[in-house]
């Protein structure tokens, strides 16, 4: 697998670290979660593959042995609010300097500097701040933020997994580990880079929800089929677009054009009527074949069985039979290989991998005694 021999520490966070960790995970790296102690449950969905360690850092030891871990490592992750890590005595600084092939991830909402930088925040906050949210709703409502996608999984642990592989790729030169300083709200944003170069092609120019790609355009929307399901419309160029007008039964020359703007709110009325007529398997049975740009919009318990998904094998299932997507993008030479066991109980791994980073059976069980270390293996075996 491409990160093969790649050694992660994650410190454990709320959701855009943990999918960070699972992405480096799956494509080879060797990850180890460090837990908080006396934590009852892990929060975290995305522990595929990881192992977990559970230590107390509030103890001077438990933050010698995160020193220890560092060491022997590759990369570090940590999702705390800026300066906790430096409070614990676990800066960049130190890091670095101990192993100076340390490659020293920060995710956070607002970036090591400026004004917010150390206030809490959730995704849709960073959204707010990337200028983006501002775009997102349907006209005359509210900005809507879609689910907690776009800054802390695209923005956020996405586009902090690319920082650390870009590291790993320049070290491979230099030698050198470096710090990473991963925004979300900068993150978001980056992402969102057309909407910032395209308003010059007029494609922002109408209110929000009025805009060809905001749900303003009739041929570019969503309508709910006979049954209570939805299709998806994206017919956007004119040879689609005749495409979609052809499947609905309708006469081009008696619709108005399709770019006129002024008549979109008519348009969309005699798309949702047409549509209000079958059910998402016959409109699928029309257009599927076509290049009129109409899918189904697949609830995710049914995406994983919809032909063209299986015949990708885009969803696996894993020991407990749940069903997730697939690491993307598919590799040719050395694609991911995901963990299809169980995720990791808190502490599980605490024993094994202090003894293979070097500490001996007598000091893991002083550690033990004075609660700088948890170790969960009986549980895990429940
Ligand atoms: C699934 C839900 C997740 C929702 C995601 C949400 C929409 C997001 O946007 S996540 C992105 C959040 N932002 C960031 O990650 C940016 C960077 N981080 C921060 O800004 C902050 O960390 C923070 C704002 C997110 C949190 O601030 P906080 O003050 O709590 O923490 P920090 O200042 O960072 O300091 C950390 C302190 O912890 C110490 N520490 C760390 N590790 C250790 C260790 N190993 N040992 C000892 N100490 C440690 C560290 O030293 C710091 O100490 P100090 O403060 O003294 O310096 C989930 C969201 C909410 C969940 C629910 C909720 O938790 C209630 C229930 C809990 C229950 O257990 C389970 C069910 C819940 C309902 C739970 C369910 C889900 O998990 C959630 C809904």
């Amino acid at each position: 697998m491409a990160l093969a021999g790649v050694r992660v520490i994650e410190l454990a966070g709320l959701a855009p670290a943990p999918f960070c960790g699972m992405i480096l995970s799956d494509f080879g790296a060797r990850v180890i979660r460090v837990d908080r102690t006396k934590v009852s449950m892990a929060m975290d969905s995305q522990a595929r593959g990881k192992q977990s360690v559970a230590l107390n850092l509030k103890s001077p030891q438990g933050v010698a042995v995160l020193k220890k871990l560092c060491l022997q490592s590759d990369v570090v992750l940590e999702p705390f609010r800026k300066g906790v890590m430096e409070k614990l005595g676990l800066g960049p600084e130190e890091l670095l300097k101990a192993n100076p092939r340390l490659i020293y991830a920060r995710l956070t909402g607002y970036g090591q500097s400026g004004s917010y930088a150390k206030a809490a925040g959730h995704d849709i906050n960073y959204l707010a701040m990337s200028g983006l949210l501002s775009m997102l709703g349907r006209s005359s409502e509210k900005p809507y933020a879609p689910l907690n996608l776009v800054a802390d999984f695209a923005g956020g642990g996405l586009m902090c997994a690319l920082g650390i592989v870009l590291a790993l790729l320049e070290r491979s030169k230099s030698g050198q580990g470096q710090i990473i300083d991963a925004s979300m709200v900068e993150g978001a944003a980056y992402v969102g880079s057309f909407m910032w170069k395209s308003r010059s092609l007029g494609l922002w120019n109408r209110p929000r929800g009025e805009n060809m790609l905001d749900s303003g355009a009739p041929f570019y929307d969503t309508y709910q089929t006979s049954d209570g399901k939805h299709v998806a419309v994206g017919a956007i160029e004119p040879q689609f677009y005749d495409q979609l007008i052809k499947g609905l039964g309708l006469d081009a020359s008696s619709l108005s054009p399709q770019m006129s703007t002024s008549d979109w709110p008519k348009l969309r009325r005699t798309f949702t009527q047409v549509f209000a007529q079958k059910t998402q398997a016959e409109w699928s049975k029309i257009f599927d074949g076509t290049d009129a740009c109409v899918t189904p919009v697949l609830p995710l318990d049914e995406a994983g069985s919809h032909p063209h998904n299986r015949e990708r094998g885009s969803f696996m299932m894993d020991a407990h039979g749940e069903v997730s997507p697939r690491p993307a993008p598919v590799l040719s030479r050395t694609p991911a290989r995901p963990c299809l066991s169980r995720d990791p109980v808190i502490g599980e791994h605490t024993r094994s991998v202090l003894e293979e980073y070097g500490f001996d059976p007598a000091q893991i069980e002083q550690m033990l005694s004075a609660g700088v270390v948890e170790c969960n293996e009986a549980k895990a075996r429940l």
